[in-house]
């Protein structure tokens, strides 16, 4: 918790604020009911107007002030409240910015939303009743003992017995409800997991007909949720009725002994009014303990999870050291490198070595799970090496500097990601610097400009959230004009013309090979016909390197090749059509 309490540190002094205005608001609810007993007691048998009318006054004064106290001790309250929750919504977005793809697949997003969303809104409204509460409830019950005790020591025999009774239940309830509050915020991440997926796959849900199938699972965890939740309001929903159940208790017993003291004269009726009330306060600022307890938990929930975000470390760091590395020039090298996704996993890479020079443009093909997008991952430093080591002329990736690294590279991913705007702002995304010029040229040789151009508006075609708008094939085009414009100096498609024809592709492919820039093109595709002109081909079986070579050399001497030549042949897609 600590790296959380960091954030609240900045309002120390509006804090102070708030938790000292409490003490103003307080002061009416310990000294009204003394004063009332006065009147009752003193003034009324002695028909004094005079004294009535100033005690009169003086608890308006006293009211005046304390409603003053408590607007003002609100209003501190809820500014706290906002201000720290702002300050931690933006420092865990930041952070989770700079995670790692291991990192996201460590935390989930769904339950990174929850986090930022629900459970960020528990902790507001927690600290915001938290302040109120927690001088509230301490004055509240000194006070009101203390008042109560110089009213009549015999009446408060009855604190004696409620007290222990009222803290056990109460204990007890606490004890019962806290551990499912992490159950709620649990079931909470896995409802906005299946929300999230059904939202994405809709279309798909559609066309397979899975609607009920999806309700279903929906209604499952919606009722996994109810059900926690229903389960901790019926816990912490007892407190009530008990509480109000000891109440009662108390001022019977209050009444008893009281209408007794008044029978035998030791005992007057404004004290008995008095003590009632300060029962009431008492009992009740027992209550707000309760709740505070309650709170805390809670927030200790969703602080923790907001802290685990904070403080999570980074599964990829930036190194500080200062290589010389800005852009491709000799090569990059792959050496025994091994990778699983999660220790003690499986291996998705074993024994990878290959070196590929700059300038030259790779293919690397293989069956569907053989690693082809795990090499392109790593690349990326999206995730870092088991073992073995990859280098860009000659250093290590964690060596040069994320920005540096990621800089000179240009990625189209499989399953890219436009944003909701212009075409011209999504492809000016990969180079803010670009001018017009440069993002028609950056268009044009990603076979992009012929589309656009028949577009009403071109380059001024406003496309929706995640490319909406567009066919696979034209969103394919626009994520490789938006890699291009940045000038990478290491290109990485990732099967990323799979959608196009194969007439377009033989085109792309061309322009790929006239580029007026030093480009080193690693292409990872499904289809022989993307990667058979390429100056060499890297073959993946199961993770291992079946074979390295050309289109020709791989099919006279590799069978693995072969046999996906085989089946492309049988269905078509390894000729091309040009
Ligand atoms: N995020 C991940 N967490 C755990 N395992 C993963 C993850 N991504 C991939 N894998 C596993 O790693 C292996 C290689 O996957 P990879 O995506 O690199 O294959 P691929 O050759 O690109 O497949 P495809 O052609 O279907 O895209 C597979 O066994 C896959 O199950």
């Amino acid at each position: 918790m600590k790296e959380l309490l960091k954030y609240i540190k900045p309002y120390k002094k509006e804090i102070l604020l708030a938790v000292s205005l409490v003490f103003l608001e307080v002061i009416a609810e310990v000294t009204m009911p003394k004063l009332m007993s006065k009147i009752v007691n003193i003034y009324l048998p002695e028909k004094n107007m005079n004294k009535i009318i100033q005690m009169g006054l003086i608890m308006i004064l006293i009211t005046v002030i304390s409603s003053a106290g408590g607007i003002l001790s609100t209003w501190f309250a809820s500014k706290v409240s906002q201000w720290f929750c702002a300050d931690v919504k933006e420092a865990a977005y930041k952070k989770i910015m700079g995670f790692s793809a291991g990192n996201i697949d460590h935390f989930t997003t769904p339950s990174l939303i929850t986090r930022l969303t629900s459970d960020i809104n528990t902790l507001q409204t927690i600290i915001q009743t938290f302040l109120r509460l927690v001088v509230r409830a301490p004055i509240l019950f000194l006070g009101s003992i203390f008042f109560a005790v110089t009213i009549n020591k015999e009446l408060t025999m009855v604190f004696v017995v409620i007290f222990p009774i009222l803290v056990i239940a109460l204990a007890v309830i606490i004890i019962k409800s806290i551990p499912m509050f992490s159950q709620i915020q649990l079931r909470l991440d896995k409802l906005n997991g299946i929300l999230r997926e059904s939202l994405i796959g809709a279309r798909v849900i559609r066309a397979f007909v899975r609607e009920d199938y999806e309700n279903e699972k929906f209604q499952g965890a919606n009722k996994e949720y109810m059900d926690i939740s229903v389960k901790a309001n019926r816990r912490t929903g007892l407190v009530m009725p008990v509480m109000m159940f000891l109440i009662n208790t108390a001022i019977i017993m209050i009444l008893w002994i009281g209408g007794n003291g008044v029978y035998k004269g030791s005992i007057q009726v404004g004290d008995i009014i008095a003590f009632i009330t300060y029962s009431f306060q008492i009992l009740f600022s027992l209550l707000l303990v309760a709740f505070l307890l309650m709170m805390t938990s809670r927030a200790k929930v969703s602080g923790t999870r907001l802290n685990e975000i904070l403080t999570r470390e980074e599964s990829i760091n930036s190194t500080d050291k200062s290589s010389e590395y800005t852009e491709l020039q000799n090569g990059i090298e792959f050496e025994k490198v091994y990778f699983s996704y999660k220790k003690d996993d499986k291996e998705s890479l074993k024994d990878i070595n290959f070196y590929i020079k700059s300038g030259e443009s790779v293919g690397i093909i293989g069956s569907t799970g053989s690693g082809k997008t795990t090499v392109i991952s790593l690349l990326m430093r999206y995730y870092d090496v088991s073992k073995g080591s990859i280098k860009f002329d000659g250093t290590d990736i964690r060596e040069i500097p994320l920005e540096r690294l990621r800089g000179s590279i240009g990625l189209v991913r499989q399953q890219d990601t436009l944003l909701a705007g212009t075409i011209e702002e999504n492809i000016r995304f990969g180079n803010e610097k670009a001018n017009f010029e440069d993002i028609k040229k950056a268009a044009g040789a990603a076979q992009a400009e012929e589309f656009i151009e028949k577009m009403p508006e071109k380059y001024q075609t406003r496309i929706g959230q995640k490319g909406a708008g567009l066919s696979g094939g034209q969103k394919q085009r626009i994520y490789i004009a938006r890699a291009l414009i940045k000038k990478p100096s290491v290109l990485l498609l990732d099967d990323s013309s799979s959608a196009l024809d194969m007439k377009t592709e033989a085109r792309l492919q061309n322009e790929l090979n006239h580029l007026d820039f030093k480009c080193t093109k690693i292409i990872v595709a499904q289809r022989i016909s993307s990667v058979r002109e390429l100056d060499k081909i890297i073959v993946l079986e199961k993770g291992k390197i079946a074979g390295i070579g050309t289109h020709d050399e791989l099919l006279h001497s590799n069978t693995v090749y072969r046999e996906i030549y085989d089946s492309q042949i049988e269905t078509g897609k390894g000729e091309n059509n040009e």
